[in-house]
């Protein structure tokens, strides 16, 4: 398991993600209420909680498609995301990945490798002058992380569910961002795909951070990492699966469903 220092002991400076105290309400509804979560750099964080608990609104926040009312959110301690836009954050390095697949359907595995590695040209015009073979290097890397390999030219439509999901993984590895945002990666996976899942995600978490939501506590258990439970749009429990689902009140408000 990851060990990293509980947030109190980490400094600001030295985080990836930091919210401190944030707040966001709907027509007058708390969608997140007092929110402090810290994630460190090169750490991979699962988040669970029930349904409304604000999972979603926290990375839209995280990502500039919701501002919070109020509260601090920073990326790699200095950068203030409150002050920046959608568009912006996604060129810093945090890339999400939604629940359902985006891929180009009618376009083969390794063509939307290679329209997602594009898609950064105008950002970083210095992987434009590399080349073809780095590009192609980049999308075999990909590929193989992603266990597409043997898939590569066969069109987006005839995958799998479950290779669809490794798909779009792999277009966000092809923006290279420094944080992951991963939103319910397993929903709908076959129990084979749901472990290949994890063991790709740990390996992606060698070299980046990542924040995944996720409600299937096999894949959560076997992604090995400290979890946090929200609830309310507030923190409930955070630490070692264990230790969170043992939790009487994470059991009362989500496990014990
Ligand atoms: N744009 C919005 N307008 C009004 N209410 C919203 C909006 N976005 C979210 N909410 C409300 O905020 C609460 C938190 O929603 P959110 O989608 O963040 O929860 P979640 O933890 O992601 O849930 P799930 O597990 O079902 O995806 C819910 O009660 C939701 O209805």
């Amino acid at each position: 398991m990851t060990i990293v220092p509980p947030p109190g002991q980490l400094k600001r400076g030295d985080t990836l993600l930091y919210l401190d105290k944030v707040s966001k309400s709907f027509d007058g509804f708390k969608a997140i209420n007092d929110l402090s979560l810290v994630i460190a750099k090169g750490e991979m964080r699962a988040i669970i909680g029930p349904n409304g608990a604000g999972k979603t609104t926290m990375m839209d926040i995280v990502t500039g498609k919701t501002r919070p009312d109020t509260g601090d959110v920073y990326f790699r301690g200095d950068v203030d995301l409150t002050r920046h836009d959608e568009a912006s954050i996604a060129t810093m390095g945090i890339g999400r990945k939604f629940q359902k697949p985006t891929v180009f359907e009618n376009h083969t595995v390794r063509d939307n490798l290679k329209l997602a590695l594009a898609g950064t040209r105008g950002v970083f015009p210095a992987l434009f002058h590399r080349g073809v073979k780095a590009e192609r290097q980049r999308i075999d890397e990909i590929l193989e992380t992603t266990r597409l390999t043997d898939r590569r030219n066969a069109g987006a439509a005839d995958l799998s569910h479950g290779q669809k999901q490794w798909l779009e993984i792999g277009m966000l590895l092809a923006q290279d961002p420094e944080l992951l945002l991963v939103d319910e990666p397993v929903a709908g996976m076959t129990d084979a795909e749901t472990e290949e899942t994890a063991r790709l995600l740990k390996e992606i978490a060698r070299d980046h951070s990542v924040v995944v939501v996720e409600h299937d506590m096999h894949f959560v258990r076997a992604l090995d990492v400290k979890v946090t439970c929200l609830h309310e749009g507030h923190v409930l429990a955070e630490g070692s699966l264990d230790a969170v689902s043992a939790d009487p009140r994470v059991v009362e408000v989500y496990l014990g469903r």
